[in-house]
């Protein structure tokens, strides 16, 4: 599999993440609802992948996957992900929330060709690395929080998302329905990001974050930041949820340097929790560390602080760099690392040419 895509490495879709709006470097498979699936130029690459990966799940995920979850139907969305040293590195944790049941079978081996990896949380702040070997499998309930760091090396897998349904029709709001109704604040979480209006999400939203959960707690704060449904953005109110999330451990777990360093994109959220606070400084200390450490998104926010000069010195070539090395990682910097070369607001990028 890696062969044939090693092979072509621009044959992977470079569009926009949802859970962390980094480009997904992805190459789909199979899939009932991306149109990717049908992007004519792939095709015969396509239909070599499927050629191998269908008699795997046929005659080994499959019947795994039904019989430890009966309800489970068929597979819906089928993809191989890489990681390769200058693109995305981190998938930040997330629920999948289009899944029902959800599979990834490792294509590199842990502590060989890469560190760190998949890793599971329970929303509390920590993260435990699965050290997967080549073609170890997860299979998973799309209520487990998961992600994607790899600290060192390069890493692909192969990654499936079942339904509860056979023509993948499912919806998918009606899954931990009734563990929500049951005051589960996982489930309501869940049950807020598959909601179909924007009032339903904030109100599971506000439940599940009152019950104390963490992760939820951080959603909630950012619904209020945002304004979402026909609440105006609170950013005070905001404020208070991000302090109750980090003091439950969803970001606090990370605060000294060297948890920052082991760490996803917690640099980026201390670094925005000292920025809230008014603390430019640390906030650009925080960034820098998260920065160095590969964080695209903090990248970009270093990059913004050398630009304007907030929390230390002006240094305009940095902050170019630094946009330059997160434009791996996200649209922001790539859009900002354009802005820095046009003459026309920096000038003196063209004197230094
Ligand atoms: O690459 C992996 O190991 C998992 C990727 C993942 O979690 C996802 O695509 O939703
Ligand atoms: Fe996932």
């Amino acid at each position: 599999m890696k062969r044939l895509l090693e092979d072509a490495p621009d044959d992977f879709d470079e569009d926009i993440d949802g859970v962390d709006k980094m480009i997904t470097y992805e190459f789909i498979i199979s899939s009932a609802g991306a149109q990717k699936a049908h992007d004519p130029v792939r095709s015969a690459r396509r239909a070599q992948l499927r050629r191998i990966t269908e008699p795997i799940l046929r005659e080994r995920i499959q019947p795994f996957v039904w019989a430890r979850y009966p309800k489970a139907g068929a597979v819906c969305h089928s993809m191989i992900r890489r990681y390769l040293e200058r693109e995305r590195r981190t998938h930040d944790t997330h629920w999948d929330i289009p899944s029902y049941v959800s599979v990834v079978v490792s294509l590199d081996s842990s502590g060989q060709d890469f560190e760190g990896g998949f890793f599971v949380t329970t929303g509390n702040g920590e993260k435990s690395f699965i050290p997967l070997q080549r073609g170890d499998t997860v299979v998973h309930q799309s209520d487990l929080l998961h992600g994607v760091h790899v600290r060192h090396g390069e890493r692909w897998s192969w990654a499936m998302w079942f339904q509860d349904s056979w023509d993948c029709s499912s919806r998918a709001e009606s899954w931990w329905q009734q563990e929500a109704e049951a005051r589960d604040p996982v489930a309501q979480t869940l049950r807020a990001m598959r909601a179909a209006t924007q009032q339903e999400s904030y109100s599971w939203l506000q439940e599940a974050a009152q019950a104390g959960f963490p992760r939820a707690q951080l959603y909630f704060g950012k619904a209020l930041e945002d304004g979402l449904a026909h609440h105006a953005p609170d950013p005070p109110a905001a404020a208070a949820w991000f302090e109750r999330s980090r003091l439950g451990g969803e970001i606090d777990a990370c605060a000294s340097a060297e948890i920052v360093v082991e760490a996803g994109l917690e640099g980026y959220f201390l670094g925005l929790w000292e920025q809230k606070r008014k603390n430019l400084t640390g906030a650009r200390q925080l960034f820098e560390e998260g920065a160095r450490f590969g964080e695209g998104k903090a990248m970009t926010e270093l990059g913004v602080a050398y630009r304007d000069g907030w929390g230390g010195a002006k240094d305009l070539d940095l902050a170019t760099q630094w946009f330059e090395r997160a434009a791996d990682f996200t649209v922001e910097a790539m859009h900002q690392s354009y802005l820095m070369y046009s003459q026309v607001r920096w000038p003196h990028l063209e004197r230094a040419s």
